[in-house]
Parts: structure tokens; C-alpha cells; sequence
């Protein structure tokens, strides 16, 4: 089983504001946690701050009983953790194969993982010596994806997978975070789209203002609207 993620206390200056304010937060080893919260929360910041391309100014990050807090963002990958930023950091310029090369950090790709990978992106078989650039963005975003899990990870760090997609291609998006989950891989999951979350969240933690407010399950709070309407301010409609 995948080791568990803990924050202790983590502050985050980026130039002279104050983002992170103090975040405890704990994503357990083998679950996918929602990170969950309002525009501007610091829920991205977080997420850099893991990885090690912001540098956390005060405060605990561990992967099981690795300290991450101090690590260069090169050696946070090298622990096994991959990351899909909200902004698709694919190289236009480069095949999606080439893209993919990018990502396995211990050597060649393993056919079968990649045999695996496109079970579920039969596209990036199809589009393999194409441009990234020339790709749709849900095309784009699943190449992110995959960079991501091109190697076996212990810890996925995923930002908006389905921001800007089609409903038809969310619901493949989907399935493949479900497989994802089925390895057994921990995995701290950043959704707007509330019912994603719901369907593919294990627990959930909410933030607001640079701290951590809620903790808990995503059953219990998919099935508590008050709660969500406090903590999200989400609306009835936002569950369509
Ligand atoms: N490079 C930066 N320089 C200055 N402020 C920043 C920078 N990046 C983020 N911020 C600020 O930090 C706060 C948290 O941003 P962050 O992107 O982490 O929030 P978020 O919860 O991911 O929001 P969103 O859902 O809008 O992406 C915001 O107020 C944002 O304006």
C-alpha cells in the first residue's frame, strides 16, 4: 500500500503574500482525497508546495516517513510523486510519445504500463507521433495525466483534470481515475466539478483563506448539502 501524505502547519509566502497560513493536511496512504474549496483558497498553492516548486517558509510536509519540506521539486518526483498541473504543462512542441519519455524518470517506458495507460486514452495511442500541441485540450489534459502515471507513483498530486472539458469526455476521465485509484495509489485530487468529487473522492478536505476548515469523509459530505453550502457556498444546481 501506498504511503500516506501529512502537512503540519505549512506556511507558503509567494513574494510578499502570505498564501498558506498554517495548513495541516493529511491525505491516508491507498485513498483519494478531494481538495476542495472557493476560488483563491490556496488549494493549487498547495499542491506546488507539495511537489517543491513553492518552497514552504514554515512547516511539515512527509510522504510516510520521508520529509519533503526541504526537497527541490527534481527529488520530490524521484520519491515518486507525479504531478498534473491545472495548466496541462504538456510540450506543444514535442510527440506525445516524446511527452511521455519526459515523464518516466527511472528509465525506459515499460510496454505494459503503457499498454494499460492506453486502455483508457486510446488517443494518445492514436495521436503517439503527433504533436502535443496539435491534440484537443481534453486530448492535452489526458497526456498530463498520463506523463503523471507513466511510472507507478506513490503519491498523484492531480489540479482540475476536468476543468474546461465536455461532459462526454468528464465521464471518460472518470473511469480513468477510477483505475487509478484501483492501484492502489494515494492520490490528493483538486475538483471543482462537485460531482467528480463525489463520485471519485474517498475523503475530502476543504480549505479556505490558506488553512485546511474541514475535515472528512466525501460520503458525508455529499450527502450533507447545508454542509456544502457552507463550506463551498454550491447551490442545488451546481449538482448537475
Ligand atoms: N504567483 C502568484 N503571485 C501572487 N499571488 C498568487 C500567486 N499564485 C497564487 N496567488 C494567490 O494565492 C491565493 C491562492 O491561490 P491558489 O491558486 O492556490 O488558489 P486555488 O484554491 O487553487 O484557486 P483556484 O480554484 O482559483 O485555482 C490567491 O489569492 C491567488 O491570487
Amino acid at each position: 500500500m501506498s504511503a500516506g501524505l501529512a502537512l503540519e502547519g505549512v506556511h507558503t509566502h509567494i513574494g510578499r503574500y502570505h498564501i498558506l497560513q498554517g495548513v495541516d493536511l493529511d491525505a491516508p496512504g491507498g485513498l483519494t482525497t478531494m481538495l476542495l474549496g472557493r476560488n483563491g483558497a490556496g488549494k493549487t498553492t498547495t499542491l506546488r508546495t507539495i511537489m517543491g516548486l513553492w518552497r514552504a517558509s514554515k512547516g511539515r510536509i512527509a510522504l510516510g516517513d520521508r520529509a519533503l519540506h526541504s526537497l527541490a521539486a527534481s527529488d520530490v518526483a524521484r520519491l515518486g510523486v507525479g504531478y498534473a498541473p491545472e495548466t496541462m504543462a504538456v510540450f506543444s512542441d514535442l510527440t506525445v510519445k516524446e511527452n511521455l519519455i519526459l515523464g518516466a524518470r527511472q528509465g525506459p517506458m515499460d510496454d505494459r504500463r503503457l499498454a494499460w495507460i492506453f486502455g483508457f486514452f486510446p488517443a494518445l495511442r492514436k495521436f503517439w507521433l503527433s504533436r502535443a500541441g496539435s491534440l484537443s485540450g481534453g486530448q492535452k489534459q489526458m497526456l498530463s495525466i498520463a506523463r503523471a502515471i507513466v511510472e507507478p507513483r506513490e503519491l498523484l498530486l492531480i489540479d482540475e483534470p476536468t476543468k474546461g472539458l465536455a461532459p462526454a469526455i468528464v465521464g471518460a476521465l472518470i473511469d480513468c481515475l477510477k483505475e487509478i485509484k484501483a492501484t492502489g495509489v494515494t492520490i490528493l485530487l483538486v475538483e471543482q466539478n462537485f460531482r467528480v468529487a463525489a463520485e471519485v473522492g474517498d475523503e475530502v478536505r476543504v480549505m479556505d483563506n490558506g488553512r485546511v476548515v474541514h475535515r472528512g469523509s466525501m460520503r458525508d459530505l455529499a450527502a450533507d448539502q447545508r454542509l456544502q453550502m457552507r463550506l463551498l457556498g454550491l447551490s442545488l444546481d451546481s449538482h448537475q
